[in-house]
């Protein structure tokens, strides 16, 4: 059994942002005495490594260099492999009489190496590398004019491509595409990784990521209490923070009692996912309050469920008061029924997580509620997220940290927001990135493995912060597992049963 461990996991688990990021290098340039030109050498220099180890045939290359100090590093790079014997052209864009000092010591070690600098006049034919050297952390707007069309032609080139510390067009904050972004096989980022890298647009454009430090004082990279942590199933299991094996002498009373709410007419295969993954992630019993006419084909798929046709919100009080855990939507419904079971879900305090058509109902003003004294996790979509906010999709993708952190704020509940980079923000303030999954999981049911996942976790009596990041971790870890078995498309919800129950107890 390979353990999860991906590309990111090499990566440290403090992101940043470009402000914090722009920070630092004051405060490292402050400590080597205002030499600016020594920091970006060594950008230069790890940049120019990291090109060795991934390309080590590298004959000829061409680097296209920005207005500023991003531009800067790409002259040190350019010098070194002129110096290395490489054939290296430098083309310039923006007016290279407004760099900053350090960037001119850098354009002028790189026309003392010998470095071919002219300005952009489009790629030549067989170049085997193109250096992104356009813009770093300091892009402010969308790209237009020159940098727009050499962005194109970059992408357009069939040549490798390199970007220096992030790729030209990429927001580091938010992970959105100003206009249009170099898409690059190895982005080397600089001092911190910036969170913008890892989530929404960044993973479909940074390629493999590089970190390099700089080798800045330690003391500075001391991660800052309203940073985002970056968590793996990996990374978890490093802080020893996930479930791992049970003791010898527990019962299942030990274990919890999942109660799963949904099943609508139609949908009974959203309550059947998580009826079972809530079992293989270790919920010592688990129950399903349901509409008429699912428990044979629930108890054929697994016998070990107590399932209860309800009809009332009256009916399920049972059910609730036995509880340690609810997990309730995954094919809920908006009609009366679901209405009712969801009525009868809120007035409970059992700690809780809401899914799909419950967080739709809970979107409407009717049902406006906040759970500042209850365990309560939410897990929308992108889709989901906005109604519960009341904004559009493309709002709450324009800066996915802010929604989350807007979302876990309104509703005071831990927030888990899915999507490429799934973000999970508590109502205090404190913000996690997983760099588990793949896009495979954006196939029908997932949500309602999730939901299972997290209803187990609960029951098993760990906090909602707890239990939205495990639950995170180890169903996108699962789904990675199954991925690098057998692909990601065609990847199916049920598939990830076996890797869960795997991961639960590693
Ligand atoms: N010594 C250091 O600080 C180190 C920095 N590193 C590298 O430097 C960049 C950050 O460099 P910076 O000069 O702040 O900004 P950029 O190079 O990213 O951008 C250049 C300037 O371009 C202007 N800009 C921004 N957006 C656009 C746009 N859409 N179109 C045209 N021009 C744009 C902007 O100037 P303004 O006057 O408009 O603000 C930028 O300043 C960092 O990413 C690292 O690569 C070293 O790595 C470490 C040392
Ligand atoms: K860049």
């Amino acid at each position: 059994m390979t353990r999860p461990y991906t590309a990111r996991d090499h990566l440290p688990t403090t992101l940043m942002t470009a402000a914090q990021v722009k920070q630092l290098d004051q405060q490292a340039i402050e400590r080597l005495h205002g030499d600016g030109f020594e920091l970006m050498s060594r950008a230069g220099e790890a940049a120019f490594a990291c090109l060795l180890q991934r390309w080590p045939d590298c004959d000829s290359l061409v680097v296209v260099a920005g207005p500023g100090n991003n531009g800067g590093d790409g002259y040190v790079l350019a010098a070194l492999a002129c110096y290395h014997g490489m054939h290296t052209q430098l083309q310039t864009l923006g007016d290279h009489t407004q760099l900053s000092d350090s960037a001119e010591q850098a354009r002028a070690m790189a026309q003392s190496a010998g470095v071919d600098i002219v300005p952009w006049q489009g790629l030549p034919d067989g170049c085997d590398l193109v250096v992104d050297a356009l813009f770093g952390i300091g892009l402010n707007t969308e790209l237009t004019g020159d940098y727009a069309q050499a962005v194109a032609a970059i992408n357009a080139h069939d040549a490798a491509v390199m970007a220096l510390d992030i790729a030209s067009g990429l927001q580091a904050d938010t992970g959105v595409i100003l206009g249009d972004a170099v898409r690059a096989d190895l982005t080397v980022t600089f001092i911190g990784v910036k969170q913008g890298l890892l989530t929404a647009a960044g993973p479909d454009v940074s390629g493999d990521i590089a970190y390099a430090s700089l080798s800045i004082d330690g003391d500075l990279l001391q991660p800052t209490p309203d940073a985002c942590q970056r968590i793996s199933w990996h990374v978890l299991q490093q802080q020893g923070s996930l479930p791992g094996a049970r003791r010898g002498n527990s019962h299942k009373g030990e274990h919890g009692h999942a109660l799963l709410v949904g099943g609508n007419r139609g949908m009974g295969g959203a309550i059947a996912l998580a009826a079972e993954s809530c079992y293989r992630s270790g919920a010592g019993l688990v129950s399903v309050a349901t509409v008429e006419g699912h428990v044979p084909m629930l108890l054929s798929r697994r016998p070990e469920l107590m399932v209860q046709e309800v009809t009332s919100g009256l009916a399920l009080a049972p059910q609730l008061d036995k509880a340690t855990s609810i997990g309730c939507g995954p094919g809920l419904g908006q009609d009366s029924w679901g209405q009712l079971m969801l009525q009868s879900v809120l007035a409970s305090d059992v700690p809780l997580v809401l899914d799909a058509d419950a967080l739709n109902l809970l979107a409407k003003p009717q049902w406006q509620t906040s759970f500042a004294q209850r365990s309560v996790v939410l897990t929308p979509h992108p889709g989901e997220a906005a109604r519960l906010l009341q904004v559009s999709r493309e709002q709450i993708q324009a800066d996915r940290f802010a929604s989350a952190q807007q979302l876990a704020q309104r509703y005071q509940a831990v927030v888990v927001l899915k999507g490429q980079g799934t973000l999970v923000a508590h109502p205090d303030g404190r913000l996690c990135l997983c760099t588990d999954g793949n896009p495979g999981m954006a196939s029908g049911g997932m949500g309602d493995v999730l939901t299972g996942v997290m209803a187990a976790l609960l029951a098993q009596g760990y906090s909602a912060w707890q239990v939205a990041q495990m639950g995170v971790c180890i169903h996108s870890a699962a789904a990675d597992l199954e991925a690098q078995a057998g692909g990601e498309r065609g990847l199916l919800a049920a598939d990830l049963m076996h890797s869960i129950r795997t991961l639960v107890n590693l």
